[in-house]
């Protein structure tokens, strides 16, 4: 029988040798992870790695299987979810695939304190309305507010859903693949918002899942590789992005470069000497 661990009221996720696993299969762990309050997380690996898995513990939509999972220093299983909710924000692909077409861009954004996607009959003030109006705005697109989500670009999509994240202040940030699908400014832009949110002293613990390097905001704190569902490494993002760690991750030789605090790689040319071997 699995030991259940106590929450420490000073971590906002804290997973203590988690798994999950669907018959046979090891989807992701065992993992042992904490956040911390001031800390910027980003969760990287290859296809498959167990990154989604990891996330949607995190957003208390999915229980282990063996290990203890705490949220916000509450154990899942015994807490009620519908309280956990409003206090998580959270962008995923499958949560814009639920979205339909004809919502309203700041209905959506309203919305999130009663954790539903639109306007229905829930009751909203002024405050709110306004507040949602400052996200959108925070997320460079306070002009789309009247606009229908399936209107909008990929690009635009991806903000909308990070204005609608942030609206309930939540203590806990989570963007599963937010640049995913965006062009090359559009990454740019989205990399400037998630850099000024990491900087921000006030703006919550944030945990970003991504395959690529180039999409690490400046000011991130810490990282996690995975690879097949364990821990390649976990820790200070420094030590963690390094090129053996990516080397191993993603199983070829990766050689990587740092310009103005952001990440680049590449795969390492292979030598003279392997040309003529060939
Ligand atoms: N319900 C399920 N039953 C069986 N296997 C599953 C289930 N859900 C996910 N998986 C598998 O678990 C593994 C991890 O999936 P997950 O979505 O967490 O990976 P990921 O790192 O987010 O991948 P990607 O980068 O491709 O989005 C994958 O091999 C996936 O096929």
């Amino acid at each position: 029988m699995d030991v259940v661990s106590e929450p420490d009221p000073d971590l906002l996720v804290q997973l203590d040798s988690v798994s999950v696993r669907r018959g046979t299969t090891t989807l992701v762990g065992p993992v042992s992870w904490n956040v911390e309050l001031d800390e910027r997380w980003v969760v990287l690996g290859p296809n498959g790695a167990g990154k989604t898995t990891l996330l949607k513990i995190a957003a208390a939509e999915l229980y282990p299987t063996e290990g203890t999972a705490h949220v916000l220093a509450e154990t899942l299983g015994h807490v009620d979810i519908s309280e956990l909710k409003p206090r998580i924000g959270l962008s995923s692909a499958a949560l814009a695939g639920r979205i339909p077409g004809d919502e309203v861009v700041s209905d959506l954004v309203v919305s999130a304190g009663y954790a539903v996607l639109g306007r229905w009959r829930e009751e909203y003030e002024d405050v709110d309305d306004e507040r949602a109006i400052d996200m959108l705005e925070r997320a460079g697109i306070e002009h789309l507010a009247r606009r229908t989500f399936g209107t909008l670009s990929e690009g635009e999509r991806k903000r909308v859903l990070i204005a609608r994240a942030l609206m309930t202040d939540p203590e806990l940030l989570l963007l599963d693949e937010p640049a995913a699908g965006l062009d090359l400014g559009g990454r740019e832009d989205l990399v400037a918002i998630l850099t000024e949110l990491a900087m921000n002293p006030d703006a919550p613990a944030t945990v970003l899942v991504t395959h690529h390097v180039e999409e690490i905001p400046p000011g991130f704190t810490h990282a996690m590789l995975l690879k097949e569902g364990g821990v390649v490494a976990q820790g200070l993002i420094d030590d963690v992005i390094t090129e053996e760690n990516l080397s191993t991750a993603f199983s070829q030789a990766i050689a990587l470069d740092r310009t103005d605090d952001r990440f680049f790689a590449r795969r390492k040319r292979r030598g003279p000497s392997h040309r003529r071997a060939r």
